[in-house]
């Protein structure tokens, strides 16, 4: 028999409850001294390490390298599972005890005193129910401030078998789900759920691939999986071989504090903005303008405009030999500029030395069409009668005779000759210059700010009428960069290529003038030039090697780092060309792709899966059509797929309301359910237009006085802001959202305030929330109906909805 007690009073004293939790605390403390012998030992073991490396040897400095790291790691572990160490007890059929925490404890016998809960013996205490408790009679979950346990809760799962056992608990786990929102994440070790255990612990290989609909815990659960992955194959994905991918910088910085919690600080988090090095997106596109240049046709009109001639490129060579003036004029040097790239794809910067060949070749031919030995010998002769008697008379050898210089001419001496003399001349090596620059990603998409140089690139890619405002947002050195920018900054920089790699051989040479970009101009060979540091010193990792190795001269990315993990959230609303671009970094990667279908800004989906399978299957990215036609598709990787279905985060009112956003946007998709009820409704009022920003700002001022937590502000797109596009064809918006309405919005508010447009608001969740003008929102992109949903949908106690529209009022009271 199990007796189930909350609060009752024990005949020794204190209730029951107490005396458990007292028990649990001698436990706990148990595992905290030992915890804290073991950041001793790692400190220890970082000292020890450092003292090798007194030594000397380059072998000791290795050993040191990775012992200090391993130790260092540990210790950081350690020091971050010192607050609520413990969290979990089972108690099994067959008598045994098993503890589940942070990190794994053990004694110094190695018995287990706390198992790590990613470990395979922790995984009953996620995994068990009373319909399969796994040898499970009784699942605790301890509640800890620090080091005190402060509260316990029971599950008993199987009560055949809880012969005398105590049952504490009055459904802290709902309760804590309500708990206030204080701007970050937090980690949800103690409170996994079997479906959740399940995608955390799923196969290192392919792809898991993890649906449902908001609050269900698709990114807590996307971030559980990294430290677990991280923890059972350390040597695979660890130092930074795990980049995790969210929306936009809010986003990151609301999750970023979860995998350090966790123990975990070795992934790299990123934002779609800001995966490039040296470049950091600061705007969204207005919903037209993202279609455009997320779409996959940009492919081709980026690999034309690289093709194209740069700007400023002369459109005539012109050289003089032997007295021969040998032209190339513009025709024939396009011709030469389009073959060049043909064969220079991925590597047009690197190939600066064979464009000079190419050139040298057409001058030869030219300047053979053109009669041009005849002419210089007819000149030369009687020329060189003369110098070759004056030679003969000081015994010296005759013209003729003077051996052949430089590297080509196919052992043809005049060939040679003809080549060493024009690439001395420094019209030819300014010629290069201009005519083969080395190009950097963010000069040619300014240059498409041109609106010529663009409709030339896009050819039948992009309709006439979009060229003007895709222009427009990129003319002007200050022209702020977009999220979907940087995907196609990342596609040119594919494109282009590292420039040429100073050679490791022979000394910086400045002061050569034939040395042009790195490359000297007359042997087409790569020079060494003061920047380049060939020896890399006391770097302990690989992928630390390649992150430095990818910067040289002003931030240009030479090597792209590749991952072994990807993870990938809020995947629904990737562009191709976004998918593109997380492709590159992970060729040999396993991914994690969490998404909800149903929430995303994306308008043509069928576009971004295929972008997302090319992605996913190693697949280079290449331009459109060509990709699959003659190449064999690669294997298909294994693939799990996981749906989540309980909203944690609403309360079952708002979800209500969230349903009812659903039911117009998406009819036959299914909305998750909700678990906790708060008996408090949401509030939907009609408000006169020109009142919606004051009145927005009077909601959230009521809402401040009855939440601890967070307020979002959430407001309409401020499309005026983008470059003009207005005039040319987006829905109307009202002024009262641009970035002026906004600081008026927030002004002299705390900051547990926030005010976010719509996109910004994506994966973020508040205690309360406001939203203003869902009307607007809706009519603002063909997936607008979607975004609102996604706003509707971040609150977890109260939420407050004004509109102008009596019709929207309906829609969502229901
Ligand atoms: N097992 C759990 N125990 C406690 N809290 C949980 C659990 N699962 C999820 N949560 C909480 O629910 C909230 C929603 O989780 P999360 O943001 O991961 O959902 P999501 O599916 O990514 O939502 P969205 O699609 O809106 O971005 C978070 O506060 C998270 O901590």
């Amino acid at each position: 028999m199990s007796s189930q007690v909350t609060g009752h009073p024990s005949s020794t004293g204190g209730t029951v409850k107490d005396q458990e939790i007292a028990a649990e605390q001698r436990y706990v403390d148990v595992a905290y001294t030992r915890l804290e012998e073991m950041r001793a030992d790692a400190q220890a073991m970082i000292r020890e390490g450092y003292r090798q490396s007194l030594a000397g040897t380059k072998g000791s400095l290795v050993d040191r390298d990775a012992m200090v790291h391993q130790a260092a790691l540990r210790a950081q572990a350690l020091d971050v599972a010192d607050d609520g160490l413990v969290f979990g007890r089972l108690d099994l059929a067959s008598r045994e005890i098993r503890y589940v925490g942070r990190v794994g404890v053990r004694t110094r016998d190695h018995d287990s005193l706390v198992i790590d809960w990613r470990a395979p013996a922790a995984e009953d205490f996620y995994r068990a129910t009373p319909e399969d408790p796994r040898g499970v009679v009784r699942r605790r979950v301890l509640h800890s401030r620090g080091h005190t346990v402060v509260d316990l809760e029971d599950d008993l799962l199987d009560p055949a078998a809880a012969d005398g056992m105590t049952v504490v608990g009055d459904g802290a786990f709902l309760a804590s789900l309500a708990r206030t929102r204080e701007g970050a994440m937090r980690d949800i070790v103690a409170t996994i759920q079997r479906e959740q255990d399940e995608v955390i612990r799923a196969p290192a290989e392919g792809t898991v691939l993890v649906r449902g609909a908001p609050g269900t815990g698709k990114t807590a659960v996307a971030l559980h999986r990294v430290a677990y992955l991280l923890f059972r194959h350390r040597r695979r994905f660890g130092s930074r071989g795990v980049l995790v991918i969210g929306p936009n910088r809010r986003f990151t910085a609301y999750i970023e504090r979860v995998l350090p919690s966790l123990g975990e600080g070795s992934a790299a988090l990123r934002s779609l903005g800001d995966l490039v090095d040296g470049v950091t997106a600061t705007v969204h596109d207005t919903p037209r303008l993202a279609r455009l240049k997320g779409s996959d046709a940009m492919a081709d009109v980026l690999r034309r405009a690289v093709a194209d001639q740069a700007p400023g490129a002369p459109g005539e060579l012109r050289v003089v030999f032997k007295g021969v003036v040998v032209t190339l004029d513009r025709a024939r040097l396009d011709r030469i500029r389009a073959d060049l790239h043909r064969r220079s794809r991925g590597s047009v910067n690197a190939a600066r030395g064979r464009a000079a060949e190419a050139l040298l070749d057409a001058l030869w031919q030219r300047y053979n069409d053109v009669g041009g030995p005849e002419a210089a010998e007819a000149a030369e002769g009687a020329e060189a009668g003369l110098w070759n008697a004056i030679l003969a008379a000081d015994g010296l050898a005759s013209l003729d005779d003077e051996p052949a210089a430089g590297p080509r001419g196919n052992g043809d001496p005049k060939r040679a000759r003809f080549d060493t003399k024009i690439r001395e001349q420094s019209a030819f090596a300014g010629f290069l210059a201009a005519w083969w620059p080395i190009r950097r990603p963010l000069e040619v998409l300014r240059s498409l700010g041109d609106p010529d140089r663009l409709r030339h690139a896009a050819g039948r890619d992009l309709d006439r009428a979009d060229l003007t405002p895709l222009a427009a947002s990129w003319a002007g050195d200050g022209a702020p960069l977009s999220y979907q920018d940087v995907a196609l900054l990342d596609e040119l920089d594919a494109l282009l290529g590292p420039p040429p790699r100073p050679s490791r051989r022979g000394a910086p040479a400045e002061d050569d003038p034939f040395v042009v970009d790195g490359v000297n101009i007359l042997t087409g060979e790569e020079v060494a030039g003061e920047t380049w540091e060939p020896e890399m010193r006391e770097l302990s990792t690989s992928i630390e090697r390649l992150e430095r190795s990818r910067r040289v001269d002003d931030g240009v990315v030479e090597e792209r780092p590749e991952y072994a993990h990807i993870v990938v959230d809020e995947a629904q609303d990737l562009s191709p060309m976004q998918w593109r671009m997380l492709g590159r970094r992970g060729r040999q990667a396993s991914w994690t792709i969490v998404e909800d279908p149903a929430q995303s800004a994306w308008e043509d989906l069928d576009a971004a899966r295929r972008a997302m399978e090319a992605a996913l299957g190693g697949e280079r990215p290449s331009p459109r059509g060509r990709s699959r036609r003659n190449r064999k598709p690669p294997p298909r990787r294994a693939r799990h797929e996981y749906e989540l279905t309980t909203n944690y985060r609403n309360s079952t009112e708002i979800a209500a309301v969230s349903a009812r956003v659903l039911a117009v946007a998406l009819p036959e998709a299914r909305p998750a359910r909700a678990v906790r009820t708060s008996g408090i409704d949401p509030v939907v009022r009609v408000v006169p237009g020109e009142d919606l920003p004051a009145a927005a700002r009077e909601a959230a001022e009521e809402l401040l006085g009855q939440v601890d937590g967070t307020i979002g502000l959430i407001i309409p797109l401020a499309l005026e802001e983008s470059r003009g596009q207005l005039a040319l064809g987006e829905p109307d918006a009202s002024p009262a959202w641009d970035a002026a309405a906004r600081d008026r919005l927030a002004a002299g508010l705390p900051e547990r305030v926030q005010v976010l447009d719509v996109l910004e608001a994506k994966g973020l969740e508040f205690d309360a929330a406001v939203i203003a003008a869902p009307e607007t929102v809706a009519e603002q992109s063909p997936r607008g109906l979607r975004v609102l949903y996604v706003a509707v949908s971040r609150a977890t106690q109260r939420l407050t909805v004004l509109t102008a529209d009596p019709a929207w009022e309906r829609t969502l009271t229901g």
